[in-house]
């Protein structure tokens, strides 16, 4: 791609001269987007952007009650947490904490076995890109998930990877113990809200389960390891259909008073909506503090973003989501992949609230999976990417 100095002249506002940013300011407002040319500044009464030859809009400015501010596609420097001041948007925390899931449930689905180095290589490609929390793997029954049989072998190389942590699913003790001697630091218990998925994902009830997990958390209690309790089917379930709020809050509180240090609430076939969210979350934070929840939302009905803009308002600031739009569930028929974490990023950054990721080191790791498996992305942020910077790779 061609770069080329970006043009030190003057953008209007109201007839009036804005003063253009240094050299030095412009390189910095633009880390990570290439300019392949500022080939055309337009005016017009509300805002001035600066478009590279590629279609990009690479920089714009627009006057606000704050003076002249600025935006650039990839960072976070549209508003600060001080200035996300208005009635829609005051309550959205000022960090959220992404947890990618993506080498377990955005894999765990996929027919073809995914070599061991391939996965080893997309979780140290995903911790490059800044992500503090990357779900690893499942020490899970390989009779029921195949795909993650390697668990042992995907821990074991990753021990030396630095940055991040790498918390496992585990479904009962045998799993627990076999994740501890592996080398893991956090786990994930994952009991359903719904009785029918229960016994199709875990071949339990709800209540044998909620043992099974109690047990995890006291022997993960007396090594110091934090448990991270998910819950599925919060707002729909394959079998069943509805699930009533109330029977997630009662787990939720379940998981909680056993110590969970983090309760995920996943729509695990994507179905719900803000108007079945909204409840759904109104009933567990009267069971649980806010800042112990997170949510996990699957993209089947292309509700995921919505459902997540919805939950930052109600004040979570843990957002699970996979590389690339990646994954399904084994026992939920249709239910397509996690929330892409691409799409979140943008959703974030374009908010201003930080997340420490980096887009582009992000898109790596997609394109690097994608290409393994054969197939696009499912992140709508990664394509729409592709495709303007293959347009301007033309130029
Ligand atoms: C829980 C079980 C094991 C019960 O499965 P079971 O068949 O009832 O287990 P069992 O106790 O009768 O044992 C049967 C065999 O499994 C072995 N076994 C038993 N436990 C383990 C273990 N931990 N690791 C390895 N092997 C295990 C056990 O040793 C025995 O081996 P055999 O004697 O036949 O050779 C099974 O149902 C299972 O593995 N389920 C996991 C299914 C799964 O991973 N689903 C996807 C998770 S995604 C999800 O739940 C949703 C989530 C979290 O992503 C959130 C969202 O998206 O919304």
């Amino acid at each position: 791609m061609r770069m080329r100095k970006i043009l030190q002249r003057g953008l209007f506002f109201n007839s009036q001269l804005l003063t253009m940013p240094s050299l030095e300011d412009s390189r910095r407002l633009m880390t990570g987007v290439s300019i392949v040319g500022v080939d055309q500044i337009w005016n017009h009464p509300a805002c001035a952007s600066v478009i590279g030859a590629d279609g990009l809009e690479a920089v714009s400015f627009w006057k606000s009650g704050k003076g002249i501010r600025h935006f650039t596609p990839d960072s976070n420097d549209r508003c600060t947490a001080e200035e996300i001041s208005t009635k829609f948007l005051k309550s959205i925390p000022d960090y959220v904490k992404i947890v990618e899931v993506g080498p377990r449930d955005g894999l765990q689905n996929e027919k073809n076995i995914v070599p061991t180095v391939v996965k080893v290589e997309l979780i140290k490609l995903l911790v490059s890109s800044g992500l503090s929390v990357v779900e690893a793997t499942s020490f899970v029954s390989p009779k029921w998930v195949p795909q993650l049989a390697d668990a042992k072998d995907v821990m074991a190389a990753i021990q030396n990877v630095g940055g991040a942590r790498f918390p496992v699913l585990t479904p009962n003790l045998k799993g627990f113990e076999a994740a501890i001697v592996a080398g893991a630091k956090e786990v994930a218990v994952f009991p359903a809200a719904s009785e029918s998925f229960s016994k199709a994902n875990l071949n339990c009830s709800i209540e044998d389960n909620l043992t099974r997990c109690h047990d995890i958390a006291s022997a993960a209690s007396k090594l110091s390891i934090p448990v991270r309790g998910y819950i599925s089917c919060v707002v729909g379930c394959p079998l069943e259909g509805f699930v009533a709020p109330a029977k997630v809050a009662y787990v939720a509180k379940a998981l909680y008073d056993m110590g969970c240090s983090e309760i995920s609430l996943g729509d695990t076939i994507g179905v719900g909506t803000p108007g079945t969210v909204i409840p759904m979350l109104e009933a567990v934070l009267d069971v649980v503090p806010v800042d112990k929840l997170a949510v996990h939302f699957h993209d089947t009905y292309g509700q995921a973003l919505s459902n997540t803009l919805v939950s930052l308002q109600m004040g979570i600031s843990t957002v699970d989501s996979s590389v690339s739009g990646l994954g399904g569930c084994p026992y939920a028929k249709g239910a397509t992949g996690n929330v892409a974490t691409e799409d979140i990023v943008y959703l974030l950054n374009g908010l201003g609230v930080k997340t420490n990721v980096d887009l582009k080191k992000l898109m790596v790791a997609g394109d690097y999976i994608c290409k393994h498996l054969g197939r696009a992305s499912g992140s709508k942020a990664a394509t729409a990417w592709s495709k303007l910077t293959a347009n301007a790779s033309k130029l």
